[in-house]
C-alpha cells in the first residue's frame, strides 16, 4: 500500500488537533510533520499514543526534512497562502482547508500552481452535508430567485462571512437565471440587511455556543424553503479531508471546492 504522507499547518488550532487525529487513524496516510506559529507541543499529546514528533515553527526545514507528498493547511488566509508557496515550489501538494481567501490570493495560488505544475485544493468545508446543501442551494436558485444567506459559527471564528457562505453565494449566482433579489434595502441601521455577496445578502452571526451552521433561505409566491446545515462537531470535516489528501495526489492543477472532486 502507497502511504501519502502529510505535513499540517496551524497545528494547534481547533481544527488542526481534530484533524490530525482524523488523518493518524487512517492507514494509507503517515502524519510526518506538524507546524504552528508558536510550535511546541508534543503530538502524541494530541494523538494519545507514542509519536514521538513535535509542533514545529519552521514549515520550510519540515518540509526540508521530510519531503510530504501533502501540505494540509487550517490556518487563515495570509499564512495559507504562505504555506502553500512553500509547498508548492517543492512540489507538494497544498489542500487548503483556511477561509477568507480574497481574488488576488486565489489567483496568485492558481499561478503558483501552473508555475510549478503541481496541483491544489482549495476548499471552503470538508462536511459531506454542506457540500450538498451548496449543491440543492444552486437547483432551489434556478426556480426561487429571491435568496438570503443566514451563517452562523462559533465567536473565536476570525473571518466573516465564511468561506462556506462566500462560496454559495458564487455558486448561486452563477446558476441563477433570472435575479429579482435583493429588494432595494432601506436600512435605518446600517448593516442591518447584512452585507452582499454576488448580490446574496449575506448575515454572519458569531456566538459561543455555536460549531458552524448555514441556511440558505428562498422566497416565493406564498412559500419559502429553507436548507440548513449544522456541524455539530468538526469531526463532520474529517471524512472529506481524508477524501481530499487522497485525490489531491493525482491533481497538476487547482481545484476550488471539494465537489469538484465528488
Ligand atoms: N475547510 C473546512 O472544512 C474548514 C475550514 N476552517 C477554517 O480553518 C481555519 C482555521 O480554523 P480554526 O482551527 O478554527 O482556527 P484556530 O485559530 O483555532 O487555528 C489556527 C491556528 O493556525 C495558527 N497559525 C496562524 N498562522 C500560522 C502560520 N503562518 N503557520 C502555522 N500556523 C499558523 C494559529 O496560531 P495563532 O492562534 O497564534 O495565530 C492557530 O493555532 C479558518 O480559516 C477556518 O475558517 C475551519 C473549519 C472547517
Ligand atoms: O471557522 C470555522 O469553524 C469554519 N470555517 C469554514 C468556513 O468559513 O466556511 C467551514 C465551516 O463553516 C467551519
Amino acid at each position: 500500500m502507497k502511504i501519502t504522507k502529510v505535513v499540517l499547518t496551524g497545528a494547534n488550532g481547533q481544527m488542526g488537533q481534530a484533524m490530525l487525529k482524523v488523518l493518524d487513524n487512517e492507514s494509507d496516510i503517515e502524519v510526518v510533520g506538524a507546524v504552528d506559529v508558536n510550535g511546541g507541543m508534543p503530538l502524541n499529546k494530541v494523538l494519545g499514543n507514542d509519536n514521538p514528533l513535535k509542533v514545529e515553527v519552521s514549515l520550510a526545514e519540515v518540509l526540508a526534512n521530510t519531503q510530504p507528498d501533502v501540505l494540509v493547511d487550517f490556518t487563515n488566509a495570509r499564512a495559507a497562502v504562505e504555506n502553500a508557496s512553500e509547498a508548492l515550489k517543492r512540489g507538494v501538494r497544498p489542500v487548503i482547508g483556511s477561509t477568507g481567501l480574497n481574488t488576488e490570493q486565489v489567483s496568485l495560488l492558481h499561478s503558483l500552481c501552473e508555475e510549478n505544475r503541481c496541483g491544489a485544493l482549495v476548499a471552503p468545508n470538508f462536511a459531506l452535508g454542506a457540500i450538498l446543501m451548496m449543491r440543492f442551494a444552486v437547483e432551489c436558485s434556478k426556480y426561487f430567485p429571491d435568496c438570503e444567506i443566514v451563517e452562523l459559527h462559533h465567536d473565536k471564528k476570525i473571518d466573516a462571512p465564511s468561506g462556506t457562505a462566500a462560496a454559495t453565494a458564487r455558486m448561486i449566482s452563477e446558476s441563477r437565471t433570472a435575479a429579482n433579489s435583493p429588494v432595494e434595502h432601506r436600512e435605518k441601521t446600517l448593516g442591518v440587511r447584512g452585507g452582499e455577496i454576488f448580490g446574496v445578502p449575506v448575515h454572519s452571526i458569531r456566538l459561543p455556543g455555536l460549531v458552524a451552521h448555514q441556511e440558505v433561505i428562498f422566497g416565493g409566491e406564498g412559500e419559502t424553503l429553507t436548507i440548513r446545515h449544522d456541524s455539530l462537531n468538526r469531526s463532520s470535516f474529517g471524512a472529506g479531508l481524508v477524501l481530499a489528501v487522497r485525490k489531491v495526489l493525482n491533481l497538476d492543477r487547482m481545484v476550488i471546492g471539494l465537489e469538484n472532486l465528488l
